[in-house]
């Protein structure tokens, strides 16, 4: 079977990712591989910010892996917090300070529209191949529900009415910026294993 490293710290896309792949790939996370480095997000990109996880992880271990970078994107705020989704509110990590921040900014506004955006980096045999997923949605003016994580308490995606959080991860995985990337990065290996 495959093996596949996936450079992130975050519990919940290991979840949402574990379960998309279903058994098909064995997927080892960073502590699998006793990887427990701070790896810095310099990039001013999703998909600069994927391809430093990747490489990080290739560069020393020499392992097929992949990093994904994802973010939520609101237009009346010009795209923030784009990349500095994780830290918006300035801890890394503070949903509740982030989502706060969110809708502090959105307050009176009545353009709602935002987006997910995942961009994934895959490190195979040497080769980098990137992958990337959105769904469109809109903003709420308060938080619903207890599922997933980040900002799925705010975001209502398009065609429903109810929130990232309010939906079972299958829902979620369903539809999701993540999931739309890594049904593309599966198909990928499914061609490469042939
Ligand atoms: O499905 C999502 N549902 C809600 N919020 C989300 C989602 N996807 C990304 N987000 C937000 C929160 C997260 O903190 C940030 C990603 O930042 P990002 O650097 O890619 O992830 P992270 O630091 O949590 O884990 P890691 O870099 O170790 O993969 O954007
Ligand atoms: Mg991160």
């Amino acid at each position: 079977m495959q093996q596949l490293v996936f450079a992130t710290n975050n519990r919940h896309k290991l979840d949402e990712v574990s379960a998309k792949i279903n058994g098909e790939i064995k997927l080892l996370t960073l502590h699998d591989i006793g990887c427990y480095d701070d790896i810095e997000e310099t990039g001013t990109t999703f998909k600069a910010n994927a391809s430093i996880k990747s490489q990080h992880v290739y560069s020393e271990y020499h392992l097929n892996c992949f990093g994904d970078d994802s973010g939520l994107e609101i237009d009346a705020l010009n795209g923030e917090p784009g990349v500095y989704s994780a830290r918006y509110a300035g801890t890394h990590g503070n949903h509740a300070a982030n989502i706060g921040k969110v809708l502090e900014n959105l307050q009176g506004e009545t353009n709602r529209k935002a987006r997910f955006r995942t961009v994934i980096s895959l490190m195979w045999e040497g080769d980098e191949y990137f992958f990337e997923g959105t769904v469109e949605g809109t903003i709420r003016n308060e938080i619903a529900g207890e599922g997933g994580f980040g900002y799925d308490p705010i975001f209502e995606p398009e065609g429903y009415d109810i929130t990232f959080a309010e939906m079972s991860m299958t829902e979620k995985n369903a539809i999701s910026h993540r999931a739309k990337a890594m049904e593309q990065l599966i198909a990928f290996l499914n061609k490469a294993a042939g």
